[in-house]
Formats: C-alpha cells, sequence, structure tokens
C-alpha cells in the first residue's frame, strides 16, 4: 500500500511526489507515455530551443538596412537534431532523479477500480491518496479529413520543413509555431473562426503582433471556419472554409485548443465528477471523493493551464497532505505567448479594468522612448492596471523582451510594492527591467 500514488508524471505531479517522498512518504508515479509529461517532451521545451533561431532572427530584422544586410536561414534538420540531443535524454533524467527519492514509476495506464485501487496493465496497486495529474491532449476538429491533420507533438518532431502549412486556430500554439514554421521557410497561413489572435491579451497588442507576423508574409483569415480537409495531388492537402475559400498547402496543423484527459480512468466507478473543462475540484484541489485530488492542466478552473500553475498546483498538494490544510491561494500568474514580438499578460486584463471604474490603464511605450537600448524593438510597451490605492494589479506587455519584464513585475503586483520600494533599489542599466520598473514607480502609491 502506497502512502500517495500521482496518475500522470508532468510538472503537477512529480515536484509534489517528491516533496512526499522525502519527508518519508512511501510514493508511486504512473505513466503511460513518457515520463516528465508534456511540458518536457512535447511542450514548452522543445518548443523554445526551436525557436531560438528563429527569435534570433526576429531579433537582426530590427536593424536590417540600419547596420546588417542579410539574415541567415534555419537549418531545420540540424536545428531538429539539436532538440533531439537536448530534449530526448530529460525523461529517462527525471526518472533516475526521482529513483533515488525513492518514487516507484510504474509504466502504463492507469484506472481506478476503487477509491482506494488502481489497475496499471493487470497489476493492482493501493493508496491512501491518489493525486490525478493526467494532464490534456490536443482537441481534434469534428471535421471530414480530420484524420489528415497533425498536432503540436507531431510539429515538435518534424523531420522537414513543409514548404506550405495551414493553422487552423490563432491562440497560443498556432501563433508560436507559425512564426518558427515561417522563420524556418515554411509558407504558413492561420484560420481562425473568431475575430481576432490570441484571446486572454491585450487586443491591441494582439493586432500588433499580428501586423508584424503579417508584414513578415504570415497570411491570416479571421471570422473563416474551416469545414474539411482532404488529400489532393503531390501529397498536398486541401483546406476548405464554410466562407468558401480553399487552401492547398503540405502540412495541416490543428491548434483549436486542449482537452482534459478524464476519460477511460474510471472516475464513473468512483464518483470523481468533471465537466468538459477537466476534473470538478475545491479550494484545496480536492474531488468530490475525499481521499483523491487533482493537480495541473485536468483541472477544471478558470486560470491559465500553464507549467507553473501546474507546479505550483503540486507543491500545494503536498505540503497539504503533509499537514498545511489551508486553502489554496494564487497569485497573480504571468502568461507569455512566445510570438515574434512576444506578448505578455499578468493579473487583471486591461479587458477587465476598461469595464470597471476603481481602475486605470496607463500605457508607457518604452520601446520608443528608449529606443537605443531596445534592440530597435519599437513596439515594446507596457499598459499598467493599478487601482485605486495606487498598487499594481495588472499588466500587458508587448515585445522582445516581454517575458522577462513580465517577471519583474510578479513581486510588484504579489508585494504590493510601493514606489519606494523601488526607488530605493538599484537596477542594471541599460536593460529592459531596469528601464521599466523605475518607469511603473512613478505611478505608484
Ligand atoms: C506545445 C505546447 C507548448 C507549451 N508551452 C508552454 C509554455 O511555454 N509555458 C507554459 O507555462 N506552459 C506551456 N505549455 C503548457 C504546459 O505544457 C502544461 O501546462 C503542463 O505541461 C501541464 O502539466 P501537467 O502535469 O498538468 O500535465 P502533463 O505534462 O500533460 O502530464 C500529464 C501526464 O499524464 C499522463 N497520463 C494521462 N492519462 C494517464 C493515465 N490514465 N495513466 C497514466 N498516465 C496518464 C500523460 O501521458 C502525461 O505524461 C505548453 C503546452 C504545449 C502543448
Ligand atoms: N506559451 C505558453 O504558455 C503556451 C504555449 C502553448 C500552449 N499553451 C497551453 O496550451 C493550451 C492550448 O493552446 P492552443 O493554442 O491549442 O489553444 P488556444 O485555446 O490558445 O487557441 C485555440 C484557438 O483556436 C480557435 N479555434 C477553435 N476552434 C476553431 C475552429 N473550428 N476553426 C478555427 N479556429 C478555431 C480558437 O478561437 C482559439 O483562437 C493553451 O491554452 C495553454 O494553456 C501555453
Amino acid at each position: 500500500m502506497y502512502d500517495v500514488i500521482f496518475i500522470g508524471s508532468g510538472h503537477a505531479a512529480w515536484h509534489g511526489a517528491q516533496i512526499l517522498a522525502r519527508a518519508g512518504k512511501k510514493v508511486a508515479l504512473i505513466e503511460e507515455n513518457k515520463v516528465a509529461g508534456t511540458c518536457t517532451n512535447f511542450g514548452c521545451n522543445a518548443k523554445i530551443l526551436l525557436d531560438g533561431p528563429a527569435e534570433m532572427i526576429h531579433h537582426l530584422h530590427h536593424y536590417h538596412g540600419i547596420g546588417i544586410n542579410q539574415t541567415p536561414d534555419i537549418i531545420w534538420p540540424e536545428l531538429m537534431a539539436y532538440k533531439h540531443e537536448v530534449i530526448d535524454p530529460l525523461s529517462d533524467g527525471l526518472a533516475h532523479m526521482l529513483s533515488v527519492d525513492g518514487i516507484d514509476i510504474i509504466a502504463g495506464h492507469a484506472k481506478f477500480m476503487t477509491a482506494r485501487s488502481i489497475t496499471v496493465a493487470g497489476e493492482t496497486y493501493t493508496a491512501e491518496q491518489f493525486v490525478i495529474a493526467t494532464g490534456q491532449r490536443p482537441a481534434k476538429l469534428p471535421i471530414v479529413g480530420s484524420e489528415l491533420t497533425h498536432d503540436s507533438t507531431d510539429f515538435l518532431d518534424l523531420p522537414d520543413m513543409p514548404k506550405s502549412m495551414v493553422f487552423i486556430g490563432a491562440g497560443y500554439i498556432a501563433m508560436e509555431f507559425a512564426s518558427i514554421a515561417h522563420a524556418s521557410g515554411s509558407h504558413v497561413t492561420l484560420i481562425e473562426h473568431g475575430d481576432r489572435a490570441l484571446t486572454g491579451f491585450d487586443a491591441d497588442y494582439a493586432k500588433v503582433v499580428v501586423a508584424d507576423m503579417t508584414e513578415k508574409g504570415i497570411k491570416f483569415a479571421f471570422n473563416h471556419t474551416v469545414s474539411g480537409v482532404s488529400a489532393v495531388e503531390n501529397g498536398q492537402y486541401l483546406v476548405t472554409t464554410a466562407q468558401g475559400d480553399s487552401y492547398q498547402v503540405d502540412y495541416v496543423m490543428d491548434t483549436t485548443g486542449r482537452v482534459a484527459n478524464t476519460e477511460n480512468l474510471g472516475l464513473e466507478n468512483i464518483g470523481v465528477l468533471s465537466d468538459r473543462q477537466g476534473i470538478l475540484v475545491d479550494h484545496h484541489l480536492q474531488t468530490r471523493v475525499p481521499n483523491i485530488y487533482a493537480s495541473g492542466d485536468v483541472i477544471s478552473k478558470p486560470i491559465a493551464r500553464l507549467t507553473p500553475t501546474a507546479t505550483f498546483e503540486s507543491h500545494y498538494i503536498a505540503s497539504m497532505l503533509l499537514g498545511d490544510k489551508k486553502p489554496i491561494a494564487y497569485p497573480a500568474i504571468p502568461t507569455v505567448a512566445f510570438t515574434l514580438p512576444r506578448i505578455a499578460q499578468i493579473g487583471v486584463t486591461t479587458d477587465e479594468a476598461k469595464k470597471r471604474s476603481d481602475l486605470t490603464v496607463i500605457e508607457i511605450p518604452y520601446g520608443q522612448i528608449m529606443r537605443f537600448q531596445t534592440l530597435n524593438d519599437v513596439h515594446a510597451a507596457i499598459k499598467i492596471v493599478m487601482n485605486q490605492d495606487k498598487h499594481l494589479v495588472g499588466a500587458a506587455l508587448i515585445g522582445d523582451f516581454a517575458p522577462e519584464v513580465i517577471n519583474a513585475l510578479v513581486p510588484v503586483i504579489n508585494k504590493q510594492y510601493t514606489s519606494e520600494d523601488i526607488k530605493s533599489q538599484i537596477f542594471a542599466f541599460p536593460t529592459h527591467t531596469g528601464i521599466v520598473l523605475p518607469m511603473i514607480a512613478n505611478y505608484l502609491a
């Protein structure tokens, strides 16, 4: 009998498992695919590695005609070989690290028999507590030819970059991967049924990203719904829309979202409830069944499904199972779409702020003001959301260094920094955070 069994081995699982094992608990992880889950094997890590050269080329573009006359080409097969060299060993590395902590890793698909027992590959395992951390998988559109479409896992393993691609959707994955594919020589079109890209991010800044991508040659069809995909001549595919347009391309990506892995887990056997977004939990991440918890992307929740939130939940569950009974309290959560240029968001959105009379939005176009040090990244800008006490409660950012700048705002929001808190410190100059923080300080209490 284990003390705790985690189903899944991604960030939502292994951080907590490690804490519990180090505290003397008998812990196992059950994993049906690669140990370490999506982010490590099929998500963030591979994505940001493959984005590296595209990001550098994007930076070089800022100096075209003012000091640089050529940009290099990306040699995709070499880059993919490097990805395999760096990413492939990570799964075994984590498995080894967890085994050193005495954690058992059980390979196979887990299914509940009772609230205290689970079967995996014909064997039964029992535990006092279970944590469901089964994550999400790519959605498949219910259209004719859906079997001809590819997902993010396929893209991150492409041996050669297709000459032309359609991305269905214009969310995180479509926008990030379209930027990489275009920089790697593919002709890219995004077909989005909504009227904008990157819902959840500031609408003006999302438009700037779309305009920049369009200027580079990426095509967008908004308010268009894909109705079918069919195989045509030369190994190509025809993507048709309900609006009557068609696109003949070498590769089609279905990037229309992700769905929670709640099926075939035997949840109906034990009474754990879920809705379309995932497993239902309370403020202790506890399901309806008292000894069963859920963590990470598989939870039905109104917050972003990200690696840092999965890790936060995993840490929370571990400390709760070790006796700390406080309900979970999420701090402000930063999120970044690694498009070129980057776009980021933390705390209260500008959309929400506009609806509330107690909040003020102030924009600082620091890329224009500080052009000498922002690598000519003229788009770089921040909108800050202030409350009536003159505390920062949210921010939207655009610009090549937005992912770093947003992290600098995390303590400003969570610790309610005053102007003095920032001005009493010295920051390196010239740096992006070193200019943005003092500028924001001017508006704080
Ligand atoms: C392409 C892509 C890029 C991303 N980029 C970023 C990024 O830049 N930044 C960021 O913060 N987030 C990013 N994310 C999101 C991030 O990857 C997830 O939020 C994070 O991986 C969630 O962790 P998790 O442990 O909840 O789920 P996962 O990592 O998905 O782990 C769940 C595990 O459970 C296993 N499993 C499922 N069912 C069973 C079963 N019945 N039995 C046994 N095992 C099972 C699965 O095989 C999987 O390994 C990205 C996601 C994708 C797809
Ligand atoms: N940088 C990051 O942190 C990062 C990167 C990638 C993925 N992720 C995670 O993965 C999740 C999934 O990403 P995603 O990009 O697949 O989903 P998403 O929800 O961000 O975007 C899906 C897009 O597809 C569109 N869409 C849906 N159905 C459509 C249809 N029939 N025709 C045309 N368009 C359609 C939606 O309007 C939306 O714009 C994210 O929500 C996030 O949690 C995070």
